[in-house]
């Protein structure tokens, strides 16, 4: 482990029996930065996520997380069987008994108090993700992992979604990873992005991925409006910089890596 890294894997490769899933992929994360990973469906993500946490072994390079990590992890699917009659009240305390108080608040950080007797089932999208994101909060965890936290939400319940875990991160200081595929939003909320497809194809700073020929490749301009929201399309050079342009010294500048984002894993 180098420095404060929560998380850090280097050079690190999963297959799925004989796919390789991910190749080469470098990455750390530190105490208090949001970091997104974006990328096409099938890209890796999930995988990487679930590989950063250990759920998945390693077939090459390594993974280390520092001595005692406390990790609040949302998974991209939760399978709640809606025949069982689960309050959001005992969906708290699973897997760990938490007090009536605690679980008020940490509804009313959530933004949704008052529901503890509400069944589980009956919870529109975006409240039940504001409770999966009180159950993961329970734990005092040093980092958030949220895997597609805005799914099936839409664009104001995903905004206020990604506000409220700048609020989460403020109050905490915990670093938030998330996997998302809400570009726009995703530029605005996050200290850096990672643009996976298979490898890293580029990341860094929003505005600098945002900007750079693999992320381009990979969203291109119609893509949800991604450059249009985010900033004009930087395709010309400043004598005077005054901070708008790719500052490669940043440690959080884009890398990019002259690979092809099209390959398909084979
Ligand atoms: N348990 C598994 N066994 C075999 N293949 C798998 C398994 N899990 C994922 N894969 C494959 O690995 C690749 C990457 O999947 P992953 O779920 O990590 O992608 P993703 O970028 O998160 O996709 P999405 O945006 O659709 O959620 C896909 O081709 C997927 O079919």
């Amino acid at each position: 482990m180098s420095g404060n890294a929560l998380i850090e894997a280097s050079n690190l490769g999963v297959r799925h029996g004989e796919t390789t899933v991910l190749a080469h992929v470098d990455f750390r994360i530190v105490p208090g930065e949001i970091v997104t990973v974006v990328g096409p469906n099938g890209s890796g993500k999930s995988t990487l996520i679930r590989a950063l946490i250990g759920l998945e072994p390693a077939a090459s390079g390594r993974v280390s997380r520092a001595a005692g990590l406390v990790i609040g992890y949302v998974p991209q699917k939760l399978h709640i069987d809606a025949s069982l009659p689960m309050t959001v009240r005992r969906f708290l305390s699973l897997p760990r008994r938490v007090s009536d108080a605690q679980a008020a608040e940490a509804l009313a950080r959530t933004g949704v108090a008052g529901i503890e007797q509400r069944p589980l089932a009956g919870l529109s999208g975006g409240q039940f993700q504001r409770v999966l994101l009180a159950r993961a909060l329970l734990a005092k965890p040093q980092i958030l992992i949220l895997d597609e936290p805005t799914q099936g939400l839409d664009q104001p319940g995903t905004a206020g979604f990604y506000k409220l875990i700048e609020e989460v991160r403020r109050e905490t200081g915990c670093a938030v990873l998330m996997v998302s595929h809400d570009l726009h939003v995703v530029m605005s909320a996050s200290d850096r992005v990672i643009c996976l497809n298979g490898h890293v194809c580029c990341e860094g700073a929003p505005r600098v991925v945002s900007a750079a020929p693999e992320y381009r490749a990979l969203f291109g301009l119609g893509t949800g409006g991604a450059f249009a929201l985010y900033q004009h399309v930087h395709d010309h050079d400043h004598d005077h910089d005054e901070g708008h342009g790719h500052d490669h010294s940043h440690p959080h500048a884009a890398h990019p890596h002259n690979h092809d984002c099209e390959h398909d894993h084979a």
